[in-house]
């Protein structure tokens, strides 16, 4: 069965990964409130919304005639979420804090079809290069960082600050294609690559 979807995500990034593994894909927007519960661990939150992002958009078809894939993305620094900038200052201080250390980036995804939610979830570690002032405000000049988990992409200029890192480079980009190509043929798609 060649793979055809609904993508719940509005985010070209998400798409661009996708088409990547030759998923066909129909776009459904998924608002919903990204809140943080008190005392949620970030691994947790990127589950529960990514479930939700799905299960809604499921709920709004008149016909699952499609599997539903969506996802969430977070960056964690010492066990604080770090989610979009509200704006440039926000930007700022959120580099200086990843600024010359270790974080983790959280991407959840899941797929909602007739027959429930799978759910898997991809955690990688990111080494941040330590950032002057200059380096930091033409970053946040440049906008990159506006619509970014931590304030930063590490698939455009921000890839520049960024010295190492241990896991899942389409991951951190908002789609980790490992686990993506897991569920998909799960569901009984035909995705050529290895099975775990
Ligand atoms: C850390 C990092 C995040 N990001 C992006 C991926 C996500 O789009 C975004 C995190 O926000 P999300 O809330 O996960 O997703 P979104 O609002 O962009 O899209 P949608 O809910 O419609 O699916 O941060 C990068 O593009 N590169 C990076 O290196």
């Amino acid at each position: 069965m060649s793979p055809r979807i609904y993508l719940a995500s509005r985010s070209p990034r998400r798409a661009e990964l996708l088409q990547q593994i030759g998923v066909e894909f129909v776009v459904l927007p998924s608002d919903i409130d990204e809140s943080v519960y008190n005392a949620e661990a970030a691994a947790d939150y990127v589950l529960r919304l990514a479930r939700e992002k799905a299960k809604v958009c499921a709920g709004r078809l008149t016909d699952i005639d499609m599997p539903v894939l969506a996802a969430d993305t977070t960056v964690c620094l010492d066990g604080c979420i770090l989610g979009k900038p509200e704006n440039d200052a926000d930007a700022y201080s959120m580099l200086a804090t990843l600024s010359g250390s270790w974080h983790e980036v959280h991407t959840a995804i899941a797929l909602a079809s007739d027959r429930g939610v799978e759910v898997s979830l991809s955690t990688t570690r990111v080494k941040m290069a330590s950032l002057g002032h200059d380096v930091i405000a033409a970053y946040v000049a440049s906008g990159e960082p506006r619509d970014k988990a931590g304030a930063y992409g590490i698939q455009g200029l921000g890839g520049t600050l960024i010295e190492r890192i241990e896991g899942s480079y389409s991951g951190v980009m908002g789609l980790p294609l490992f686990e993506t190509a897991v569920l998909l043929r799960n569901y009984g798609f035909a995705i050529p690559g290895a099975s775990r």
